[in-house]
Formats: structure tokens, sequence, C-alpha cells
């Protein structure tokens, strides 16, 4: 009989290093001779994270929305058509880190309803500081969304580790466990782990409504969930991040590389994650840059293809205008002008 092909959901707060973990997923399977496909969502406009992905990984890319809501149904039909068309022997699905992955988790069980597939596992991976950061404030629609992504994960990826002291592991070791009793938690720096072992832990993927609302914490996150988004019925599991916002911005001219690391350091404490392409005028090279929780990092690249110059921002209720106009101001887009004349460019 036919073998259903197996489906892994990479979930977690965005940056938290879902893209790292796919790479290393993806050069296990290649060399074990399996020919994995890959199934990307991006909040943004352009799939970035793709761009760290083999060309020769075929992959079905959702843009501009979360899979969770704005292009839910999507998931289903692009699963199917990758399947169809590439016959994979394994696929991975990474959600955008706003995802709730009880959505996604939907999606694949739609598709398997007309196709042979299998939910293996729902992997989740932690930003072990900015978990503690945010379980210490208690507070947050942010910190609502991440506790659901641990509760409902089979396998959970404490990552990070290298920005946190020993102390602060364990304290983040107990909240994980508080969450979620059932997964595997395996610690981990840059998701340097035994791929068999991720990708083996059997621990069945939690889907109790009852799960997902914590009221034993005393905490008051739940009020606010329901009042962020309000096209949804409160207690809606979409509701969490209705908040979350992205601006794409395109980049007409190059910038100094300085002022755009100042740039960048400077970020609005709302904005959790960025990361994009930008060429420098006062250096050879492009580079892709990626930011999360405060921690900035620069690789030098060379993308196939036409890839445009380009910078994606994520976060909560942050102003795009200002962003926005500072970028044209490193692109020497905007000078300085009266206000009245600023506006209406
Ligand atoms: N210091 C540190 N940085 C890490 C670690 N793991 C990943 N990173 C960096 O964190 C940034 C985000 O990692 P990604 O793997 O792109 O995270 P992601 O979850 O895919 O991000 P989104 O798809 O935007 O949600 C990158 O700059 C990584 O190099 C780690 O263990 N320690």
């Amino acid at each position: 009989m036919e073998q259903a092909i197996p489906v892994y959901i990479l979930s977690g707060f965005l940056g938290s290093g879902k893209t790292t973990l796919l790479q290393r997923l993806l050069d296990h399977w290649k060399g074990q001779g399996l020919r994995p496909a890959v199934v990307m969502n991006e909040l943004g406009e352009v799939n970035l994270d793709g761009l760290l992905v083999e060309q020769s990984v075929p992959m079905a890319e959702l843009l501009g929305g979360c899979i969770c809501c704005s292009i839910r149904g999507d998931l289903s039909t692009e699963l199917a058509t990758l399947i169809k068309k590439e016959s994979p022997d394994v696929v991975v699905i990474e959600a955008t880190g706003a995802a709730n992955p009880l959505e996604i988790v939907d999606g694949v069980t739609e598709t398997s309803l007309y196709l042979k597939v299998e939910l293996k596992s729902l992997i989740t991976v932690v930003d072990a500081g900015h978990l503690l950061e945010l379980h210490r404030a208690q507070q947050g629609a942010t910190y609502r969304l991440m506790q659901e992504q641990i509760r409902c994960a089979s396998v959970l990826i404490l990552n990070k580790l290298d920005r946190v002291t020993e102390e602060e592991k364990e304290e983040v070791l107990t909240v994980l466990r508080k969450w979620n009793a059932y997964a595997a938690v395996m610690p981990a720096v840059r998701c340097e782990l035994d791929s068999d072992e991720v990708l083996n832990q059997a621990g069945g993927i939690r889907l109790e409504a009852e799960d997902l609302t914590d009221e034993a914490e005393g905490d008051d996150t739940s009020h606010e969930a329901e009042t962020e988004g309000n096209h949804t019925a409160p207690g809606s599991t979409h509701a969490l991040h209705d908040h979350v916002m992205a601006y794409t911005h395109y980049f007409k001219n190059t910038v100094n590389s300085e002022e755009f690391e100042q740039f960048v350091k400077d970020l609005p404490r709302d904005v959790y994650r960025a990361k994009g392409i930008v060429e420098f005028n006062d250096t050879s090279s492009r580079y892709l840059f990626q930011y999360a929780y405060r921690e900035a990092d620069y690789m030098k690249i060379t993308p196939q293809g036409d890839v445009p110059n380009v910078a994606v921002f994520i976060g909560e209720h942050f102003s795009s205008g200002e962003l926005r106009s500072k970028l044209l101001r490193l692109e020497k887009r905007l000078l300085a002008r009266p206000n009245a004349v600023r506006r209406s460019l």
C-alpha cells in the first residue's frame, strides 16, 4: 500500500529559530537521500527565509498574510498541489511566528481527507530569553500566543540558550514543563540537535480546547487577547495575533552600512522581528540582515535570480510611517524639508 507522506509543522514565535531548524532538517533528509519539500508562510510580501533554503528543494510560498487566518484556506490547497507536483518524501510547513499552530493542524488534516499525508509532529522553537522576559512580565498578546504555541507542541526546542544564564535556563524549563508536561524538551543553541531525535520524539499533538485558556497563573492576558482583535469573537484564537502587523520596504537606493546598523539598533521595542536584503554604498556585497529580540545579524549573500533590496518589519502597533521616513532618509530620498512638503511625499 502507498505510504502516507509525513508532514511536520514548525511553529514558534517570530525569530525564535524555525528557519535555522528547517535548514538542519533539510540537510538531514538530503543526507539520507530523501526528497523534502517545504511550505513557507511569511507575513511580509517577500520570502526572505526561502533564500536560505537550497533552490533544489521544492517550495510552496504563502506570502503577505498568516496561514492561520487571512490565507488559511490556501494552506490545504498549496500543500496538496505541492505533493501532487513534486512527490516529496517528506513535507515541512514553516508557519509565520505569529501563527496559531492549531489552525495549521486544521489545514493539514483537511488535506489528509483527500491525500495520503500524515501529520507527524508539531515542533515549537522557543527563544529562551524572550519567553523568560514575557513570562516575568506576565502580560501581552505576544505572551499569550507564545503560550499557545508551546502548549500544543509535541516537541519543544528550547533555543538560544547562549543568550541566558544557567539559572535562567532552569527558570524557563520550569515554565515549559508547567505549560506542556507532555512534549519532549530539547535544549539547544542554534537548533544544533540530532535531527533523528528531533523527528522521532513521539509527543502527540494536543488539541484540547480547554488547554488554551489558562487562568491558573493569574495572568490577565485573556482579556487583552479578546479585545485586541475587534472583528473576532471573544476568546477566538485568531484574536491573539490580530495585533501583529508587517511593513515591507523596498529600497530604491543603497544606504550607508553604519547608519543602517544604527537604525536597526534604534528600532522601537514594538518591532520584534525584522529581516531583509540590503545593499550598502560603502561595502561591496549585499547582505541578508536579521533582527530578532534585540539581536541583529548580517550575512553576506548573493541571491539567485531577481531579488530586490527589501526590508520587512514585524511587530505590534508600531508606526510604519515613521520607519518608512527614517529609511527614506537613509536612502536620501527624503531630505530635510518643511513638514508640509514632507507629508505630501
Ligand atoms: N544567539 C542566537 N541566535 C540564534 C540562535 N538560533 C537562531 N539564531 C538567530 O536568530 C535569528 C532568527 O532565526 P530564524 O531561524 O530566522 O528564526 P525564525 O523563527 O525562522 O524567524 P521568523 O521566520 O521570522 O519567525 C537569525 O539571525 C539566527 O541566526 C541561537 O541559538 N542563538
